[in-house]
Order: structure tokens, then sequence, then C-alpha cells
């Protein structure tokens, strides 16, 4: 799947980055000093053990840590620095440079508005060609939902969320999530509870996607074969801690840690029939 390689430009480099609970001992930080370097048009996968800290730390690329709070280091996005930015100053970051995008999809929608509103909404956006952007929107936003395999999308924009399969509202999630462009866009387990054939499409559309629009892309997930398949390098999360980074080939062929080579072979052959082509 990984036909094109990514360029080598860092859009996002955290450092030492250490995350803990109010009220709980330092020792007790959920996320304990953090390192990952994230490239243009790159997938990077996080996968590890439920309560390793892989959504906390999705939140707080975003600056969305609360109740906890970051007490080290650094998230560098394009070179400038998120942890010292309050709330308001990451208001006009978040869905445009960095997005974050959730397991649920249909949380994500409103229910009492047909899915052009939806689209639209996030459209508007204080882009300079903005009023020109908003005349075309309609035809680019059909021909990204076709180029995720959502056919008659005219029709499906006049629409309401409840008549979208989820797998459908979760290809629509992600088109209004690249529609923005943004540098960095952190997919936290949205192929979760789908059948296989949607995840196939959604890992599809994940590829299309950020092939035509460059973004650097960390997917969270449970499943190692979702990210021996999609993901171009791959950091495995043990106790708050980043314990190994690399290709997908390495990481399930050839796991260093002990705790990934449990990870590894807790399931069956995650390197799949096509490890020997990512190597
Ligand atoms: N309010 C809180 N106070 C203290 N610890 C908390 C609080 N909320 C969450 N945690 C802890 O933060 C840790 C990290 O949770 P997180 O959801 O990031 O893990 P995860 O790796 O994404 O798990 P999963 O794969 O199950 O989603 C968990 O161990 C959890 O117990």
């Amino acid at each position: 799947m990984n036909a094109f390689s990514p360029p080598s430009a860092p859009i996002l480099r955290v450092e030492g980055l250490t995350v803990g609970f109010p009220g709980t001992p330092e020792s007790c930080n959920v996320l304990q000093g953090v390192d990952l370097t994230l490239k243009s048009g790159e997938i990077f996968g996080l996968v590890g053990e439920s309560g390793s800290g892989k959504s906390l730390l999705a939140r707080s690329l975003v600056r969305l840590e609360s109740p906890a709070r970051i007490t080290a280091g650094t998230i560098l996005l394009e070179g400038e620095e998120l942890c010292a930015r309050t709330q308001r100053e990451m208001e006009p970051l978040r869905g445009k440079k960095i997005t974050l995008v959730l397991q649920h999809p249909e949380r994500a929608m409103d229910p009492v508005f047909r899915m052009e509103s939806q689209f639209r909404k996030v459209w508007t956006s204080d882009r300079v060609d903005a009023r020109r952007q908003q005349r075309r929107f309609l035809s680019v936003i059909q021909r990204m939902l076709h180029s995720v395999g959502i056919a008659d999308a005219r029709r499906r924009c006049r629409q309401y969320p409840h008549q979208w399969s989820r797998g459908m509202l979760q290809r629509a999630q992600l088109v209004m999530a690249f529609s923005a462009s943004p540098a960095v866009l952190i997919l936290d387990e949205v192929t979760s509870a789908l059948d296989p054939t949607v995840c196939l499409q959604i890992l599809d559309a994940i590829m299309r996607l950020k092939q035509t629009r460059h973004t650097g892309v960390i997917l969270i997930t449970h499943d190692l074969f979702v990210a021996a398949e999609i993901c171009d390098r791959v950091a495995v999360m043990h106790n708050g801690r980043i314990v190994e980074t690399g290709t997908a080939g390495d990481i399930f062929r050839r796991p260093a840690h002990p705790y990934t080579r449990l990870l590894v072979s807790s399931t069956a052959d995650p390197a799949g029939p096509n490890a020997a082509e990512r190597q």
C-alpha cells in the first residue's frame, strides 16, 4: 500500500513530553518523557496496551489534555512551541494546522443538519480566498467523497447523518479533517468497531487523502494488522513511554524491546503477507 515515500521535512517534534494528573505523584505521570517526530506526508502508527497513554498523548498534542497537565517537554509544530500557548491561542491552530479525529463519527455530526451543512461548517475558514472557496466547496467536497468511495455524493450531501452508515460517517469525518489541509492529523482509533471491508475502505481513504494533501498522520490503533498495512513508521507505547520506534517491517518482524516482542507474539503474524513489500 505504501507506494509513496514520505518527504523528510519534520513537521512535528515532541521532546520529553511529560503529562500527569493533578493530585498524583510525579512518579505516576501518565506520559513520562515521550519523544517523537512526524514528517510531512508520513503515516506514523502508535500502538500499545490499553492505558499506556496513547489517547492522552493525542489530546496533549492538540493541548486538550485537561484535567491532566503538561509538566515538562516541548511540542514543536512546524517549529512553533505549543506547550506555552493558552487555550485561546490554540484555537486558531486546531482543525486547521493540527486536527484530532476520534472514534465515534456520529458524535461529531449535528443530527438536525444535512450533511452538506456539516461539511460547510468546517469549510468556513479565514482563508484569504474563503468566498471563492465557498462557491466551489460542494464540487470539491463531492470530489473528495467520491475519492473515498462514497458514490452519488450530490444526493448524499442532502441527507441527514442518520441516513449515512457509520463507515460512511467515518469517511465523511476524514474528508472534513483533510479538507482543511492540516499539517498534522491525529486519528484515534478511527477503524475500531468497523467491519473488515469498511475498515479497508477507511485505510484506503487515509492513504489517498494523505497522498494528495501531504498531511502528516498519527494513527493510533489497537490493531497491529492496520498498523502493519498502512504505517510508514510505528511507535510502541508502554507505561507512558515510547519504548521502540521503527519501520512497520522492523517493528513487526524484528521487535527489539521485550514489550514489543510480547505484543507482536500475542497477535498472529501482524507483519502479514505484504510485509516483504515494505522492506
Ligand atoms: N482523571 C484521571 N486521573 C488519573 N489518571 C487518569 C485520569 N484519566 C485517565 N487516567 C489514566 O490515564 C492513562 C492513559 O489513558 P489513555 O486513555 O491515554 O490510554 P490509552 O493507551 O489510549 O488506552 P486505550 O487504548 O484503552 O484507549 C490510563 O491509565 C488512565 O487510567
